[in-house]
């Protein structure tokens, strides 16, 4: 059987799914898995095609510190468990920089060119890389895909992806990208069908996980984020800022005397919920603590969302319909009703039933702002343009015949 296999490293997690693929280019869904509570509760899951569990293994937190670990335990199982054999390999590439506003076919060049990048994300790009090398060194024949999450924003106006800075910086790449853009690009995608009464609409989506940020869609394409340049602007998340003057950022290295380096680290591992709670990055154990800081994390995330969502409403020039998604926004019922709560003026209401069964639509009936909630699949669209990049080059039976050789 012909498979795909697609890897997405996050902040907090490692997820995996691997397709097959037919002779007439249809994706099935094989095994879909994820490791996630990276630095909380480490735990690996992975079901297969009819959604039966194929495993569910936690792990102690010493046992898988941080991504490259997950990386490992995931590859080793996926290994170990399932012979693989893919067609080609799709990834997740979080920044795409200047030069990417499509999915690429990796080589060395195109490497060496998403490393220069690595100091813009410095939390997934040597994650998204050391597979991608890896599997270049083992396997030169495989081919390997690399999708961006920047790759989605790329037609804003022009107006929505400047800093008020001198324009050679802009030139020179310093400019607003968005993130989490194969996220949005599958919700464009699947509302016409799923959400027909705002499939083309100005829209709205919440992709809250641990990282976090939210898009501003009409007609299915994307007109502003909340992250920039680097995915630290915009929401707080699980362990980064959001949105800060940076006026903060030179306090620090002027009166406290960090370097550069304990800046970053600073501003990307120690701040978000982690930071202003003391307890964790963890939305379900903020939600769990009986902490006070952990309920104002849990305020603070709820009160920039429904700030942010103010701002995007300007820039959509009106609101059609709001889209909930990613960890936070596929699962927790509480921060759904508390952000609608907030949003309210806008014309928002919740359906406390419906929000309490995860329904796709939970707002009631004669809300002004249809609420949904689209589970997002960020690996079926990586996917989908590895086997469209794959086809655009050879044939399915040139494919074949290179594999077997
Ligand atoms: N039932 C839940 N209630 C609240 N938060 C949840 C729930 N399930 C998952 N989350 C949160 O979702 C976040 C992880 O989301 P995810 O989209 O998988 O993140 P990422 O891809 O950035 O690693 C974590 O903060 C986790 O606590
Ligand atoms: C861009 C980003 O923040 O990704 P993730 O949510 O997977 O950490
Ligand atoms: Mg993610």
């Amino acid at each position: 059987m012909d498979t795909i296999l697609v890897v997405n490293g996050g902040s907090s997690s490692v997820k995996f799914q691997v397709f097959a693929v037919d002779d007439n280019g249809r994706l099935r869904r094989q095994i879909k898995g994820q490791m996630d509570g990276i630095g909380s509760r480490p735990r690996l899951r992975a079901t297969g095609a009819a959604g039966e569990a194929l495993a569910d293994r936690c792990y102690p937190i010493e046992a898988v510190p941080d991504v490259p670990t997950a990386l490992m335990l995931a590859s080793t199982w996926l290994r170990d468990e399932h012979q693989l054999r893919p067609l080609a390999v799709g990834h997740r590439v979080v920044h795409g920089g200047p030069d990417y506003d499509r999915p690429v076919l990796i080589d060395h060049g195109v490497i060496a060119r998403l490393e220069r990048l690595t100091a813009l994300a410095p939390l997934h790009q040597p994650h998204n890389l050391a597979p991608i090398r890896t599997l270049l060194a083992k396997f030169p024949a495989l081919p390997q895909v690399a999708c961006f999450d920047t790759a989605f924003h790329r037609d804003h106006d022009e107006v929505a992806d400047h800093y008020a800075i001198p324009r050679r910086l802009h030139e020179e790449g310093v400019r607003r990208y968005g993130f989490h853009g194969l996220s949005y690009e599958y919700i464009a995608k699947a509302l016409p069908d799923v959400a027909p009464e705002i499939g083309r609409a100005r829209v709205i989506v919440a992709h809250l996980g641990s990282g976090a940020s939210m898009c501003a869609i009409h007609g299915g394409r994307s007109v502003e984020s909340t992250m920039g340049f680097t995915a630290l602007d915009g929401l707080p998340m699980g362990t980064r800022t959001g949105q800060i003057d940076p006026g903060v950022i030179l306090y620090l290295m002027t009166a406290k005397g960090m370097s550069t380096a304990e800046v970053q680290d600073f501003l990307y591992r120690d701040c978000g919920l982690k930071g202003l709670s003391g307890v964790s990055n963890d939305m379900r154990e903020l939600q769990n603590s009986s902490d006070p800081h952990a309920a104002f994390a849990v305020d603070y995330f709820v009160y920039r969302v429904a700030l942010q969502a103010g701002m995007l409403a300007a820039a959509l020039q009106g609101l059609d319909g709001l889209v909930f998604t990613a960890g936070i926004g596929e699962n927790s019922v509480g921060i759904r009703a508390r952000i609608a709560e907030r949003l309210k003026w806008l014309g928002v209401s919740l359906d406390p039933v419906e929000n309490a069964r995860h329904s796709l639509r939970i707002s009631r009936g004669d809300s002004q702002i249809p609420v949904y909630i689209v589970p997002t699949d960020e690996e079926l669209m990586i996917a989908q343009h590895t086997l469209s990049l794959l086809w655009n080059r050879h044939s399915p039976a040139s494919l074949k015949r290179e594999r077997a050789s």
